[in-house]
C-alpha cells in the first residue's frame, strides 16, 4: 500500500469536517424546532471558526459569517504550532517498530512538506533543513528525537529557545483515544509483519 500520506490526512479531515456539518446542522435544525421558530437553515448561519488565531470563546459563536467572506488569514505562527503539533503527536504514535511502509510514508511526508507547507519561504528553509538533517526513521525514539532537533535547528534560526530533546517524550502524548482507535495503523500487533525489514 502506497497511498499518500497527505492525501489520507485530506480525506480523514474531509469526513470528519461532512460528519461535523451533519452534527451540527441536526443540532440547528432541532433547536429551531425548540426554541427559535425564525431560525435559518444552516448554509446561512453565522458560526465561530476555528481558523480564527484568537480562538473566541464559546459566547461568540454566532459572530463570523463563513457564507460571505473569506475567512480572516492564518498566520506563520498559527500555523507553525499548529503543524509542530500534528507533528510532534504523530512522532508520539510512531511506533517502536514501525513497518518498511511506515518509514517510507514518514520520509514522503517531510518531503512533501518540505514542497507543499502554505509558506514559501519556511517551506524553503525546510528544504535545507531536511537536506542537512535526513529523516530517521528507525523507532519512535529515533523519529521523535529526529523532529525535535529539527525543530530545534528552526528555532534557532528564528531566535527562540532550544528545547530539551531528552524530554520530547513528555511535552508531547498521544492523542486520547479509547480502545486503540487512534493506534496508527500497523501498529497493532501482527499487523504488517510482511513489511517488517
Ligand atoms: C516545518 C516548519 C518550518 C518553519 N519554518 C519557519 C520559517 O522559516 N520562518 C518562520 O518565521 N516560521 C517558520 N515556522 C513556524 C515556527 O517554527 C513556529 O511554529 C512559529 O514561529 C510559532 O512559534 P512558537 O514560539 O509558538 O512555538 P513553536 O515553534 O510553534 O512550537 C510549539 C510548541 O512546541 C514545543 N517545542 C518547541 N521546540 C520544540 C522542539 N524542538 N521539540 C519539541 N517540542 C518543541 C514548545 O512547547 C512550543 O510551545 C515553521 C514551522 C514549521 C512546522
Amino acid at each position: 500500500m502506497s497511498e499518500n500520506p497527505i492525501q489520507s490526512l485530506f480525506q480523514t479531515a474531509q469526513k470528519i469536517s461532512t460528519s461535523i456539518e451533519t452534527h451540527l446542522s441536526n443540532l440547528l435544525s432541532h433547536s429551531t424546532r425548540h426554541s427559535r421558530p425564525n431560525h435559518k437553515p444552516f448554509s446561512s448561519q453565522k458560526i465561530s471558526s476555528y481558523a480564527t488565531p484568537s480562538y473566541p470563546d464559546t459566547t461568540s459563536m454566532q459572530s463570523i459569517d463563513i457564507t460571505h467572506k473569506p475567512a480572516a488569514p492564518v498566520t506563520k505562527e498559527v500555523l507553525g504550532r499548529a503543524t509542530w503539533t500534528f507533528l510532534h503527536i504523530l512522532a508520539a504514535q510512531y511506533p517502536d517498530h514501525p513497518t518498511r511502509q511506515q518509514k517510507k510514508d514518514v520520509k514522503e511526508l517531510m518531503a512533501i512538506l518540505s514542497r507543499m507547507y502554505p509558506c514559501g519561504e519556511c517551506a524553503d528553509h525546510f528544504k535545507e533543513v531536511l537536506r542537512a538533517n535526513p529523516v530517521e526513521t528507525g523507532s519512535h525514539a529515533e523519529f521523535s528525537r529526529w523532529l525535535c532537533r529539527v525543530h530545534n535547528v528552526v528555532n534557532r534560526s528564528l531566535g527562540k529557545p532550544i528545547f530539551p530533546c531528552e524530554r520530547v517524550d513528555g511535552r508531547w502524548g498521544k492523542v486520547e483515544c479509547e480502545q486503540r482507535a487512534c493506534d496508527v495503523l500497523g501498529s497493532l500487533p501482527n499487523f504488517g509483519e510482511e513489511n517488517r525489514q
